[in-house]
């Protein structure tokens, strides 16, 4: 049997270090300032939005949460993200993705100023991770989170054969990038990969994040892989699942994380981490 990976203990551990760097600003008078900007409704953002804001009250950041309807122009959104660019109180902005159709994604990210880029998501923070050039560079937090868990548990990434099964900009790429920078050698699947179940049966590490529930079967899995379900779905019973088969997987993997739990606290977590980092940061530029 697997040993589960415990991203809500992993991720009460790392927030026990930011609450001191939190203090650590709070007694030079910088409250660290983060605005969440959701259009519409989707689901998945509603329980990443509830469960932050639940961490961020804890721990004394300064978070916002902006409503709009989904109605709103791509112009006007726009225009609300550069209020916020130009406030100093605000020192993280993050946009909840996806957004309604109408409204062209890299448009929007582009928009937010890099120095207060929450989720590493701004083209210009996007090119430093791939170059590998990541100082004092916000990094999309989901992946970020993944890599500590793997730190944690001493997972060894060089050399390895690690598949990514996702592409988006959220999860898959940046986490491929991360991979591939750790020495990891990278192949990224989605949904055009042909014999998907024969690839991800090679991989040492296989980091899904497809948005299927229960999608990776024991017979996609090798023996002793080390397995990430990023998946965020609901069974046909309305229970919240991952991309990832349990009950099945934890048989054959060495370590697998679960869903609720597992990738998800310690997005928050990083969340987190990175706009006290930003604050940091923004602070020692301004002197
Ligand atoms: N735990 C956490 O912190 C987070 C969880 N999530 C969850 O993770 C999941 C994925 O999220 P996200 O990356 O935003 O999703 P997207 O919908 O943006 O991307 C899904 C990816 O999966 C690929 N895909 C879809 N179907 C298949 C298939 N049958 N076989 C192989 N690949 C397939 C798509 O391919 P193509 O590109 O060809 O369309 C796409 O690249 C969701 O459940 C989401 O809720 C997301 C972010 C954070
Ligand atoms: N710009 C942007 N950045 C994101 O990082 C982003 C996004 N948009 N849009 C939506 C997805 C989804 N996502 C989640 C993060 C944590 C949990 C989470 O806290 N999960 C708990 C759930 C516990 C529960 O409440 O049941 C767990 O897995 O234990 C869920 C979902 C971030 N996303």
């Amino acid at each position: 049997m697997a040993t589960i990976m415990d991203g809500k203990a992993l991720a009460a551990e790392i927030d026990k270090t930011t609450t001191v760097r939190i203090q650590r600003l709070a007694d030079q008078g910088i409250v660290p300032g983060l605005v969440v900007i959701l259009v519409g409704d989707d689901p998945a953002s509603k329980i990443y939005v509830r469960n932050k804001e639940r961490r961020a009250k804890k721990m004394k950041i300064n978070s916002i949460v902006r409503n709009l309807p989904d109605t709103i122009s791509e112009a006007d959104l726009i225009k609300i993200i550069q209020t916020y660019n130009e406030n100093p109180t605000i020192h993280a902005i993050l946009v909840q993705l996806p957004l309604p159709a109408h409204i062209n994604e890299f448009n929007v990210t582009n928009a937010i100023a890099p120095e207060k880029d929450a989720d590493g998501f701004h083209p210009t923070n996007i090119g430093k991770l791939v170059i590998n050039h990541t100082e004092k560079t916000p990094i999309a937090c989901t992946p970020q989170g993944i890599m500590s868990i793997f730190n944690a548990y001493h997972i060894d990434l060089d050399g390895k054969k690690a598949v990514v099964v996702g592409r988006s900009t959220i999860v898959g790429k940046p986490m491929a990038a991360l991979l591939v920078n750790a020495n990891a050698t990278v192949t990224v699947a989605h949904s055009h990969t042909h014999n998907l179940s024969q690839l991800t049966r090679e991989a040492d590490i296989l980091v899904v994040a497809v948005g299927i529930a229960k999608y990776i079967k024991e017979a996609d899995v090798k023996s002793d892989a080390v397995v990430i379900d990023v998946g965020m779905d609901r069974d046909v019973n309305g229970k919240l699942v991952g991309d990832v088969d349990f009950a099945e997987v934890e048989r054959k993997a060495s370590y697998i994380t679960p869903v609720p739990k597992g990738v998800g606290p310690m997005t928050i977590t990083t969340l987190i981490s990175q706009t006290v980092a930003l604050a940091e940061w923004s602070s020692e530029k301004n002197g």
